[in-house]
């Protein structure tokens, strides 16, 4: 793990498409200053940049599937590092969305000590996408391409939340109903120890 980051909170917050997740973060953000870093904005900024690199990244991510896992762990770790001696903690936005990235996260940067699992069902996700679509710009939040982020979700994120479970970092927050900010905050962190 890099030195730099001793004593410096790392929470993961994984979530489906759509289920909120960087709403919650930036609610917690207001309330308890952390450093949010949304792992799929890392990604979007670098396909903006019109760079070869992110041309690949767009075609990948128009399919909904997983983009390689160096890439976005070489971009998150670049983002902490760079903050590292500033920031309280870290919300992990969108990461990791399979075990493996889990793994190489914590070889290459550090443990998390929380997993914040912002919990909506299926229906729920794809109605808040189509929502968001029709303002939102992005490539990917159409009907064929959400079906296909959804399919990976389950079969590739979902079991993350089982891995990290067995540690004993997993708070589920409810993600249905409304946004909720100020006391009625969804993912209020005094509630869990290890923050
Ligand atoms: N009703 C309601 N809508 C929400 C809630 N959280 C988020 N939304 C809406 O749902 C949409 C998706 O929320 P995001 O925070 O962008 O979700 P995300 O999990 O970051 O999604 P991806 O970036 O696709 O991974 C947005 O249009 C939000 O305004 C919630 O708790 N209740
Ligand atoms: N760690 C990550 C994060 C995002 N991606 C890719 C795959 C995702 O569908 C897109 C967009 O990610 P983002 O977190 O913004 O959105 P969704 O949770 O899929 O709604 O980027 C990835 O491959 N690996
Ligand atoms: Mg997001």
């Amino acid at each position: 793990m890099e030195k730099k980051l001793k004593g410096v909170k790392i929470i993961f917050v994984v979530g489906g498409p759509g289920s909120g997740k960087g709403t919650q973060c930036e609610k917690i953000v207001e309330k308890y200053g952390f450093t949010h870093l949304s792992s799929g904005d890392l990604l979007r900024e670098e396909v903006r940049s019109g760079s070869e690199r992110g041309k690949t990244l767009s075609e990948i991510m128009e399919k909904g599937e997983l983009v390689p896992l160096d890439t976005v762990l070489d971009m998150l770790k670049e983002a902490i590092l760079a903050k590292a001696e500033t920031s309280k903690g870290f919300l992990i936005d969108g990461y990791p969305r399979e075990v493996a990235q889990g793994e190489a996260f914590e070889k290459k940067i550090g443990s998390p000590t929380l997993l914040l699992y912002i919990d909506a069902g299926s229906e729920t996700m794809v109605e808040r996408l189509l929502k968001r679509g029709e303002t939102s710009g992005r490539v990917d939040d159409n009907e064929e391409t959400i079906k296909s982020r959804l399919k990976t979700y389950y079969s590739a994120t979902e079991p993350v939340i089982k891995f990290y479970e067995g540690r004993g970092i997993v708070r589920r927050i409810n993600a249905e109903g409304s946004e909720m900010g100020g006391p009625g905050l969804k993912s209020d962190l005094r509630y869990f120890p290890a923050v």
